[in-house]
């Protein structure tokens, strides 16, 4: 685990001295990214141009913060900010120098991330609704071909971004922003594929 953290912190190192002018894109990034702009900001955009994707934001924002909180508590993660301070893994060299940012240092545990969840969670509900709302059945095939490169590369480089800035801060490890996306991803299918076709939850999403 040790070597894993370290290299997440060389990570962490490359991003903080390659990328410093990006500092405030990494900054706000996190700051979107937090759920609390979900109910506040999505949600009702939502909720006004279509009331069931206002209601399936709702359920995937609560329901996601409520697994990221789950998994914490089952699989604890350090936070690379905190752990090069207190891992005996640099006992015989220098600290690696991180740097500590306003929302740096966040109080719960650090795997899987919370942002990344959250984000790939409100965004793949989003962009499906988007598809669903841009394709026509008389579309030419070019066209939604365009619409769903469009829109998926759209969210993942809005993933890759959360990630990077999560990163960026040192309040996470790479390996756990991964794993917040690809949890979330998961969720997200198995919630398509198996709890929205079951009738016994018919009209909650
Ligand atoms: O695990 P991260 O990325 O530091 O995020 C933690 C926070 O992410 C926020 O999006 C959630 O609303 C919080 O409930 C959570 O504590």
């Amino acid at each position: 685990m040790d070597l894993l953290h370290s290299s997440g912190v060389e990570l962490v190192q490359y991003l903080q001295v390659n990328y410093r002018e990006a500092q405030s894109w990494f900054t706000f990034i996190s700051f979107a990214a937090d759920l609390r702009n979900t109910f506040f900001v999505f949600f009702p955009i939502w909720f006004h141009l279509c009331e069931a994707v206002g209601v399936k934001l709702l359920w995937v924002a609560v329901i996601g913060d409520w697994l990221n909180l789950i998994f914490k508590w089952f699989l604890f993660g350090e936070r690379p900010y905190w752990w090069v301070h207190e891992t005996q893994f640099y006992a015989n060299s220098s600290l690696p120098l991180v740097q500590q940012f306003p929302i740096t240092c966040e109080t719960g545990p650090g795997s899987p991330s919370g942002h990344a969840m959250g984000s790939a969670g409100v965004w793949y509900v989003m962009v499906t609704a988007l598809l669903t709302f841009g394709l026509q059945k008389k579309q030419p095939c070019f066209q939604r071909w365009c619409l769903h490169v469009l829109l998926w590369t759209m969210f993942w480089v809005i993933q890759a971004c959360v990630c990077a800035s999560r990163v960026f801060l040192a309040a996470h490890f790479p390996h756990q922003v991964f794993l917040g996306v690809i949890s979330d991803v998961c969720f997200e299918l198995h919630f398509i594929l198996y709890v929205q076709k079951d009738t016994k939850y018919a009209g909650m999403f």
